[in-house]
Protein backbone atom coordinates (compact mmCIF):
# COMPACT_ATOMS: atom_id res chain seq x y z
CA UNK A 1 0.00 0.00 0.00
CA UNK A 2 1.34 3.43 -1.06
CA UNK A 3 -0.11 6.45 0.81
CA UNK A 4 0.19 9.65 -1.30
CA UNK A 5 -0.66 12.89 -0.07
CA UNK A 6 -1.06 14.63 -3.57
CA UNK A 7 -0.13 13.79 -7.19
CA UNK A 8 0.47 16.89 -9.20
CA UNK A 9 1.63 18.62 -12.56
CA UNK A 10 3.78 21.36 -12.58
CA UNK A 11 7.43 22.80 -13.39
CA UNK A 12 10.33 21.19 -11.23
CA UNK A 13 10.89 24.59 -9.25
CA UNK A 14 14.29 23.15 -7.33
CA UNK A 15 17.92 22.05 -8.28
CA UNK A 16 19.68 21.50 -11.50
CA UNK A 17 15.98 20.37 -13.03
CA UNK A 18 14.61 23.67 -12.24
CA UNK A 19 12.10 24.62 -15.07
CA UNK A 20 11.32 21.40 -16.46
CA UNK A 21 7.36 20.07 -16.64
CA UNK A 22 7.08 17.52 -13.69
CA UNK A 23 4.29 15.12 -12.33
CA UNK A 24 5.18 15.54 -8.22
CA UNK A 25 4.22 12.90 -6.23
CA UNK A 26 4.06 13.60 -3.04
CA UNK A 27 4.45 10.50 -0.18
CA UNK A 28 3.00 11.05 2.86
CA UNK A 29 4.90 10.85 6.33
CA UNK A 30 8.56 11.46 7.24
CA UNK A 31 11.37 9.87 9.46
CA UNK A 32 12.20 13.11 10.61
CA UNK A 33 9.19 14.92 11.81
CA UNK A 34 5.53 13.86 12.32
CA UNK A 35 4.45 16.79 9.72
CA UNK A 36 2.21 18.04 12.98
CA UNK A 37 3.07 22.18 13.94
CA UNK A 38 2.79 20.96 17.67
CA UNK A 39 6.04 18.81 16.97
CA UNK A 40 7.91 20.57 15.19
CA UNK A 41 10.23 22.18 18.19
CA UNK A 42 11.54 18.80 18.99
CA UNK A 43 11.67 17.48 15.28
CA UNK A 44 15.13 16.27 13.73
CA UNK A 45 14.24 18.76 11.30
CA UNK A 46 12.68 21.46 12.04
CA UNK A 47 12.53 24.15 8.98
CA UNK A 48 10.02 22.04 6.93
CA UNK A 49 7.71 23.94 4.32
CA UNK A 50 5.37 21.23 3.11
CA UNK A 51 2.29 19.61 4.47
CA UNK A 52 2.65 16.19 3.88
CA UNK A 53 0.16 14.72 6.28
CA UNK A 54 -2.63 12.54 5.21
CA UNK A 55 -4.21 11.84 1.88
CA UNK A 56 -6.43 14.16 1.19
CA UNK A 57 -4.36 16.26 -1.23
CA UNK A 58 -5.52 17.06 -4.71
CA UNK A 59 -5.23 13.55 -6.39
CA UNK A 60 -4.23 12.14 -3.24
CA UNK A 61 -5.19 8.64 -1.71
CA UNK A 62 -3.88 4.99 -0.91
CA UNK A 63 -2.74 2.74 -3.72
CA UNK A 64 -3.08 -0.50 -3.05
CA UNK A 65 -1.74 -1.47 -6.17
CA UNK A 66 1.44 -0.29 -7.72
CA UNK A 67 -0.22 -0.33 -11.28
CA UNK A 68 -2.64 2.00 -9.75
CA UNK A 69 -0.03 3.99 -8.36
CA UNK A 70 1.40 4.39 -11.68
CA UNK A 71 -1.39 5.25 -13.78
CA UNK A 72 -2.06 8.01 -11.34
CA UNK A 73 1.04 9.58 -11.62
CA UNK A 74 0.09 8.90 -15.91
CA UNK A 75 -2.98 10.58 -15.91
CA UNK A 76 -1.56 13.35 -14.25
CA UNK A 77 0.58 14.12 -16.84
CA UNK A 78 -0.09 16.81 -19.73
CA UNK A 79 2.62 16.86 -21.89
CA UNK A 80 2.40 16.42 -25.36
CA UNK A 81 4.09 13.45 -26.47
CA UNK A 82 7.41 14.86 -28.58
CA UNK A 83 11.10 13.12 -28.95
CA UNK A 84 13.26 15.44 -27.29
CA UNK A 85 10.98 14.91 -24.13
CA UNK A 86 10.79 11.90 -21.69
CA UNK A 87 7.34 11.98 -18.87
CA UNK A 88 9.45 13.08 -15.53
CA UNK A 89 8.13 11.81 -12.54
CA UNK A 90 9.39 13.73 -8.55
CA UNK A 91 8.87 11.54 -5.87
CA UNK A 92 8.83 13.60 -2.65
CA UNK A 93 7.11 13.89 0.35
CA UNK A 94 7.69 13.37 3.20
CA UNK A 95 10.54 10.94 2.66
CA UNK A 96 9.77 8.81 -0.43
CA UNK A 97 12.29 6.61 0.50
CA UNK A 98 10.17 5.39 3.14
CA UNK A 99 7.54 4.14 0.66
CA UNK A 100 9.25 4.16 -2.94
CA UNK A 101 10.70 0.82 -3.80
CA UNK A 102 11.72 -1.32 -7.13
CA UNK A 103 8.29 -2.18 -8.14
CA UNK A 104 7.07 1.57 -7.72
CA UNK A 105 10.05 2.57 -9.63
CA UNK A 106 9.72 0.00 -12.56
CA UNK A 107 5.94 1.08 -12.59
CA UNK A 108 6.56 4.55 -13.45
CA UNK A 109 9.13 2.90 -16.33
CA UNK A 110 6.33 1.04 -17.86
CA UNK A 111 4.50 4.11 -18.20
CA UNK A 112 6.92 5.88 -20.30
CA UNK A 113 8.44 7.88 -17.16
CA UNK A 114 11.97 8.89 -16.11
CA UNK A 115 12.02 8.96 -11.96
CA UNK A 116 13.20 11.40 -9.81
CA UNK A 117 13.32 11.26 -6.55
CA UNK A 118 14.01 14.30 -3.85
CA UNK A 119 15.20 12.56 -0.26
CA UNK A 120 16.57 13.58 3.14
CA UNK A 121 19.68 10.73 2.53
CA UNK A 122 18.89 8.70 5.21
CA UNK A 123 17.71 5.47 3.77
CA UNK A 124 18.90 3.31 1.04
CA UNK A 125 17.26 3.66 -2.44
CA UNK A 126 16.07 1.16 -4.49
CA UNK A 127 17.79 0.39 -7.96
CA UNK A 128 16.62 2.19 -10.87
CA UNK A 129 16.19 5.72 -10.15
CA UNK A 130 17.30 8.30 -12.91
CA UNK A 131 17.68 11.47 -10.94
CA UNK A 132 18.71 11.71 -6.86
CA UNK A 133 18.78 14.86 -5.16
CA UNK A 134 19.90 14.53 -1.68
CA UNK A 135 19.04 17.57 0.78
CA UNK A 136 21.06 16.42 3.94
CA UNK A 137 19.85 17.53 7.56
CA UNK A 138 21.84 18.36 10.71
CA UNK A 139 21.64 15.83 13.35
CA UNK A 140 21.23 12.52 10.48
CA UNK A 141 23.12 10.29 9.46
CA UNK A 142 23.58 10.42 5.65
CA UNK A 143 23.07 7.26 4.26
CA UNK A 144 22.89 8.37 0.23
CA UNK A 145 26.49 9.58 -0.10
CA UNK A 146 26.38 9.53 -4.12
CA UNK A 147 23.86 10.71 -6.70
CA UNK A 148 23.32 13.60 -8.93
CA UNK A 149 22.30 16.73 -6.82
CA UNK A 150 23.36 17.28 -3.34
CA UNK A 151 20.56 20.32 -2.70
CA UNK A 152 21.31 21.56 0.90
CA UNK A 153 19.22 23.74 2.58
CA UNK A 154 21.37 26.52 4.19
CA UNK A 155 22.30 27.22 7.30
CA UNK A 156 22.34 24.53 9.06
CA UNK A 157 24.33 24.59 12.34
CA UNK A 158 25.50 20.90 11.94
CA UNK A 159 25.48 20.53 8.70
CA UNK A 160 27.88 23.22 7.03
CA UNK A 161 28.39 22.78 3.25
CA UNK A 162 32.34 21.74 3.81
CA UNK A 163 30.95 18.37 5.29
CA UNK A 164 29.55 17.12 2.36
CA UNK A 165 32.06 18.79 -0.75
CA UNK A 166 34.04 15.40 -1.21
CA UNK A 167 30.63 13.18 -1.42
CA UNK A 168 30.36 11.85 -5.08
CA UNK A 169 27.41 13.69 -6.66
CA UNK A 170 27.59 15.23 -9.71
CA UNK A 171 26.14 19.37 -8.33
CA UNK A 172 26.25 20.22 -5.03
CA UNK A 173 23.72 23.09 -4.61
CA UNK A 174 22.57 25.79 -1.66
CA UNK A 175 19.13 26.12 -1.14
CA UNK A 176 18.20 29.13 1.44
CA UNK A 177 16.20 27.84 4.42
CA UNK A 178 12.43 29.74 3.58
CA UNK A 179 10.66 31.38 6.65
CA UNK A 180 11.43 34.50 8.59
CA UNK A 181 14.82 34.46 7.68
CA UNK A 182 14.42 33.64 3.84
CA UNK A 183 16.43 37.30 3.15
CA UNK A 184 18.90 36.93 5.19
CA UNK A 185 19.69 33.46 3.92
CA UNK A 186 19.46 34.41 0.55
CA UNK A 187 22.50 36.84 0.99
CA UNK A 188 24.59 34.15 3.12
CA UNK A 189 24.25 31.58 0.56
CA UNK A 190 24.95 34.17 -2.86
CA UNK A 191 28.27 34.83 -0.91
CA UNK A 192 28.85 31.01 0.24
CA UNK A 193 28.70 30.71 -3.04
CA UNK A 194 30.55 33.28 -4.47
CA UNK A 195 33.48 32.23 -2.35
CA UNK A 196 33.41 28.73 -2.85
CA UNK A 197 32.27 28.30 -6.36
CA UNK A 198 32.24 23.80 -5.85
CA UNK A 199 28.81 25.39 -4.62
CA UNK A 200 26.10 26.70 -6.66
CA UNK A 201 22.72 28.67 -5.68
CA UNK A 202 19.31 26.46 -5.83
CA UNK A 203 16.60 29.20 -6.04
CA UNK A 204 13.09 28.08 -5.26
CA UNK A 205 12.03 29.40 -8.20
CA UNK A 206 7.99 28.27 -7.84
CA UNK A 207 7.36 30.49 -5.15
CA UNK A 208 8.50 33.47 -6.83
CA UNK A 209 6.59 32.68 -9.72
CA UNK A 210 3.78 31.59 -7.89
CA UNK A 211 2.97 27.93 -8.63
CA UNK A 212 3.08 24.84 -7.18
C1 LIG B 1 9.81 18.85 1.64
S1 LIG B 1 11.32 18.03 1.19
C2 LIG B 1 10.74 16.37 0.79
C3 LIG B 1 11.83 15.42 0.39
C4 LIG B 1 12.78 14.93 1.49
N1 LIG B 1 12.12 14.64 2.71
C5 LIG B 1 13.90 15.92 1.71
O1 LIG B 1 13.93 16.56 2.77
O2 LIG B 1 14.72 16.05 0.80
C6 LIG B 1 11.66 18.71 -0.46
C7 LIG B 1 12.82 19.69 -0.53
O3 LIG B 1 12.46 20.88 0.15
C8 LIG B 1 13.56 21.31 0.92
N2 LIG B 1 13.05 22.17 1.98
C9 LIG B 1 12.21 21.83 2.98
N3 LIG B 1 11.93 22.89 3.76
C10 LIG B 1 12.63 23.93 3.25
C11 LIG B 1 12.77 25.29 3.62
N4 LIG B 1 12.15 25.80 4.71
N5 LIG B 1 13.56 26.08 2.86
C12 LIG B 1 14.19 25.59 1.77
N6 LIG B 1 14.11 24.32 1.38
C13 LIG B 1 13.34 23.48 2.10
C14 LIG B 1 14.15 19.99 1.40
O4 LIG B 1 15.46 20.12 1.92
C15 LIG B 1 14.11 19.18 0.14
O5 LIG B 1 15.22 19.46 -0.68
N1 LIG C 1 7.35 23.34 -8.09
C1 LIG C 1 7.86 22.62 -7.08
N2 LIG C 1 9.13 22.21 -7.17
C2 LIG C 1 9.60 21.43 -6.15
N3 LIG C 1 10.83 20.86 -6.06
C3 LIG C 1 10.89 20.13 -4.94
C4 LIG C 1 9.65 20.22 -4.28
C5 LIG C 1 9.34 19.39 -3.11
O1 LIG C 1 8.49 19.75 -2.30
O2 LIG C 1 9.94 18.32 -3.00
C6 LIG C 1 8.84 21.07 -5.03
C7 LIG C 1 7.51 21.57 -4.94
O3 LIG C 1 6.77 21.38 -3.97
N4 LIG C 1 7.07 22.32 -6.00
S1 LIG D 1 13.19 15.57 5.87
FE1 LIG D 1 12.11 16.55 4.15
S2 LIG D 1 9.91 16.08 4.43
FE2 LIG D 1 10.98 15.48 6.32
S3 LIG D 1 10.64 17.24 7.62
FE3 LIG D 1 12.62 17.57 6.61
S4 LIG D 1 12.21 18.72 4.71
FE4 LIG D 1 10.25 17.95 5.51
MG1 LIG E 1 8.28 21.84 -1.82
Amino acid sequence: MYRIKEIFYTLQGEGSHAGRPSVFCRFTSCNLWTGREEDRHRAICKFCDTDFLGTDGLGGGKFRAVADLAAAVAKTWQGQAHPRSRPYVVCTGGEPLLQLDRAAVEAFHTEGFEVAVETNGTRPAPEGIDWICVSPKAGTELMLTSGNDLKLVYPQVGAEPERFEELAFDRLMLQPMDGPELAANTQAAIEYCLEHPQWQLSVQTHKIIGIR
